[in-house]
């Protein structure tokens, strides 16, 4: 039997353009043991891409703040939306942007942690970020300013217990120093050839291949030393 995969999106599950790797769909939704989807994206997109790939509704959003696991049906909140908030307040009063426009699809349904675009200015956002006890994780897609003891790890253990499963019994796969804790949790992980450098410390093993190609490795790996 395969173990339960914990999946991050950006840079594991798409192509170098963002997109997702049209090849991962059938791999995931065959996968026989359950599939969370692990992501520092608010809770509409990992929801909707566990609709599209055609698998229940297994998500970590927003680094572990926001939880839903379709068999309990109710949101998990690990985050609370305070400190994000006040650093919100505090970065957009001393002049500066998030930088996603008007409408701001990135944060619009975010519930527990901020994320900024990567064009605006970090060093104040940090300075304001640790004036409110909160971090500032860089994805490589984003600013994410969340709580300290919120991370994809914490997010598994809920997610985990929910599905009956032991966190450890996990395989994890993913690219940037928000998946550290969570690999670091797991029973074995892998970071994609394209994963930062804090990614790749922390993982058991990265892949050769990079994006969906080293996602859909790391899935042989397992299958190969499961038989
Ligand atoms: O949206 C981001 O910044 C990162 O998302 P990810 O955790 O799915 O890679
Ligand atoms: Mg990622």
């Amino acid at each position: 039997m395969v173990p339960p995969l914990a999946a991050d999106i950006d840079g594991t599950l798409t192509r170098p353009d963002k997109s997702i790797d049209p090849r991962v769909f059938d791999p995931i939704r065959k996968w026989e043991a359950p599939v969370v989807i692990a992501t520092g994206k608010s809770f509409p997109y990992p929801v909707g891409l566990c609709e599209f790939f055609g698998i229940p509704l297994n998500v970590i959003a927003e680094n572990g703040g926001a939880v839903y696991v379709e068999s309990v049906d109710e949101v998990l909140y690990n985050g609370d939306p305070e400190g994000s908030r006040a650093v919100e307040r505090a970065y957009l009063d001393a002049g500066y942007e998030l930088g996603w426009g008007a409408v701001d699809p990135v944060n619009r349904w975010r519930e527990t942690e901020l994320a900024v675009a990567r064009d605006q200015p970090l060093e104040p956002l940090v300075e304001i970020a640790d004036e409110h006890g909160m971090v500032v994780v860089d994805t490589g897609y984003a600013y994410h300013v969340k709580a300290p003891d919120v991370d994809k790890a914490s997010g598994l253990e809920t997610a985990a217990a929910a599905l009956g499963y032991d966190p450890e019994a996990f395989v994890a796969v993913g690219d940037s120093e928000n998946d550290a804790e969570l690999f670091e949790l797991v029973g074995r992980s892998f970071a994609v050839e394209n994963a930062d450098e804090t990614a790749k410390r922390t993982a058991d093993g990265v892949t050769e291949g990079a994006f969906a190609d080293g996602f859909l490795q790391a899935l042989d790996r397992v299958r190969e030393s499961d038989t």
